[in-house]
């Protein structure tokens, strides 16, 4: 067969083992930069892509490229129209890390209801300030608003319902009453979403329509004693607005597991808030998530290659699925 396939990062030998079995050679990459792909690529017949963007000069690199397999939930970092253009097939792994991002969403919620942040910055210094002058909440019988009720967004949904006895009310133009999960109450109104949350979670992908979607007017129409947590993409809230937003205490506290530019600059201000916790993208990095995610990520790359029907397209590309691409 003699397919190449390149790994700009490493994966999980779970998803290495199934492709070397298969009679895939595995190429790892020089780096992660776009440079570094454009270099890479060349005479690979597919990556998977795990930080890296796939933007259309790396496409246009490309000279043997028939599939792109993003390792996670997300694809806004792949250039689709230039997949099109350049007849790639583009799949991801939209289950595998569910479970991983659904329970750090808790994790950030807890996190802000305890305020930790501001816990672990003054206990050392001061162990009684930090014990009694902060305030905290409990999640218990509070409103958990979310933002998207796919794969993720259902998972917290469950934990929030079962496991902290919370009142769960979300915003998904996309599902019916009827395929969330019992106990939600969906809710066509964008804004009563802030206004009536004690806390907000976003859990939809980036794309035209939500990009930019949270900023001064959505953080307005908060609670002051609400939190907002964003374990989803970092473009879905206008950046330097929140800034402004947490800088005067808008709210109580946030929670961001991803940002804009990821790594962020050492002196983007938003790291130095007390309010505001902030994490590595870490929703997805778990032994188990990424176990997963590489399985799932060879077996996209396999059926691709082997003209099987493919299990994990990306949505805009299901059509393009049914018409095969040319190995
Ligand atoms: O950490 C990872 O494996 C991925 O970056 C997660 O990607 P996702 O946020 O698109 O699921």
């Amino acid at each position: 067969m003699g397919y190449k396939i390149l790994l700009p990062q490493e994966i999980m030998e779970e998803g290495r083992e199934y492709l070397e079995s298969r009679g895939y050679e595995l190429i790892k990459g020089s780096g992660l930069e776009e440079e570094d792909i454009i270099r890479d690529i060349k005479g690979c017949d597919g990556i998977i892509v795990r930080l890296s963007k796939m933007s259309r000069k790396v496409f246009e690199a490309a000279d043997k490229l028939k599939v792109v397999v993003r390792h996670g939930a997300g694809y806004d970092t792949v250039d689709l129209q230039a997949a099109r253009d350049h007849n790639v097939m583009v799949c991801y792994a939209p289950v595998a890390n569910s479970m991983s991002v659904a329970e750090a969403a808790m994790m950030y919620m807890l996190n802000c209801s305890r305020n930790f942040k501001k816990t672990q910055k003054h206990f050392i210094d001061d162990f009684y300030y930090a014990k009694l002058k902060l305030p905290r909440v409990e999640m218990d019988g509070k409103t958990l608003g979310l933002i998207g009720v796919g794969n993720i967004g259902s998972r917290v949904a469950k934990k929030a319902l079962h496991g902290f006895n919370m009142k769960v009310i979300a915003y998904d133009p996309y599902k019916t009453q009827a395929e969330v999960p019992e106990g939600v109450q969906l809710i066509d109104d964008f804004d009563q979403i802030f206004k009536e949350s004690d806390f907000v979670s976003l859990h939809c992908p980036a794309n035209e329509e939500t990009t930019g979607f949270v900023g001064t007017r959505e953080l307005e129409l908060m609670k002051p004693t609400a939190y907002l947590i964003n374990t989803a993409r970092g473009k879905l809230i206008k950046e330097d607005e929140f800034y402004e937003a947490m800088k005067n205490e808008r709210i109580a506290g946030a929670a961001l597991d991803v940002m804009m530019e990821e790594p962020p600059k050492a002196d983007n201000p938003l790291l130095y808030l007390d309010n505001v916790t902030i994490g590595p993208h870490l929703g997805a990095a778990t032994i188990e998530a990424t176990d997963r995610a590489s399985l799932h990520c060879a077996i996209g790359v396999d059926e691709v290659l082997s003209g099987k029907e493919v299990t994990w397209p990306i949505p805009e590309m299901k059509d393009f699925c049914k018409k095969k691409v040319t190995v």
